[in-house]
């Protein structure tokens, strides 16, 4: 049987208006063998409110040490991370993480899974199943609900991974390569499906990605980021009505600039 997108419904009335993040010179080092690696140095940027914004980068500029930063699991060794006019000390449920490996409870069913972070803090079983059922069709998993991990395929753990964190209600979302894994049919309809529920949740989105095309598909601005130590080099904003299409000229234009900006010392 093959996952299926459907339409989509739209938010409920609990989903949390998108916040704004303000970065502000973000610096951070590691302590490498006694030496020290300085990996990012002066990041600020804006994110508005409802706004997708691609990072980009080559290997070990420091991009999911930057996301780390903004989800709240690595103090920058300076500067600061606001959110909504507050400064992010720790993880919180307002921001949530998408990586590239799923991780997903080998033991659990695919509800299970999404309804995992809901336990404890939700208001009764029923209102519970309601949600997961909703996430479930949401993301075009219905039909799946009680398999276990092993038995669905990649795009489909992905699925599972996008529906156990955007049932938490967060305002940011913060995605390192989520699809990355993918072949290259599965990552296009993830890209759409992204796109589908961005439009209906209107959640902050910093996505980070390798792939220029994945970048000039989804991003309202991309932000392209250079190496030793990873600091950003440019800020191109993707002026393209959607749906994107890639064989369109247009596209092609923004493609061809951001690799020649990463081609760049
Ligand atoms: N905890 C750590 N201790 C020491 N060095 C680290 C640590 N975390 C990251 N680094 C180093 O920081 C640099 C940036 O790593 P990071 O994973 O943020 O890069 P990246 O741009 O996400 O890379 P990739 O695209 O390959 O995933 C690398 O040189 C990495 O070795």
């Amino acid at each position: 049987m093959k996952a299926s997108l459907r339409l989509i419904p739209g938010p409920s009335s609990e989903s949390p208006p998108p916040a704004a993040l303000k970065i502000l010179r973000l610096e951070k080092s590691f302590s490498v063998n006694d030496k020290v690696l300085t990996v990012l140095k002066d990041i600020s940027f804006t994110a508005a409110a409802g706004e997708m914004i691609c990072i980009l980068g080559p290997s070990g500029c420091g991009k999911s040490t930057l996301l780390k930063i903004l989800s709240g699991f690595l103090p920058p060794d300076a500067g600061s991370v606001i959110l909504n006019g507050k400064p992010v000390t720790k993880p919180g449920p307002d921001r949530c993480v998408v990586f590239q490996e799923e991780a997903l409870f080998p033991w659990l069913t695919v509800a299970e899974n999404i309804a995992f972070g809901l336990k404890g803090g939700f208001r009764g079983r029923k209102r519970a199943r309601e949600e997961v059922d909703r996430f479930l069709e949401l993301v075009g998993l219905a039909p799946f609900r009680d398999y276990r991990p092993s038995a669905i395929s990649g795009g489909m753990k992905q699925r599972v991974a996008l529906a156990r964190v955007l049932i938490l209600k967060p305002k940011v979302l913060l995605m390192d390569e989520p699809f990355a894994a993918l072949d290259a049919q599965a990552r296009e309809e993830m890209q759409r499906l992204l796109l589908d529920l961005w439009k209906t949740f209107s959640h902050t989105i910093l996505f980070v990605t390798h792939d220029v095309s994945e970048a000039v598909t989804l991003a309202d601005r991309i932000l392209v980021m250079g190496k030793t130590p990873g600091c950003i080099q440019a800020e191109i904003r993707v002026n393209l009505s959607r749906p994107r299409r890639r064989e369109d000229s247009d596209f092609h234009h923004f493609c061809r600039r951001l690799y020649e900006r990463l081609r760049r010392p």
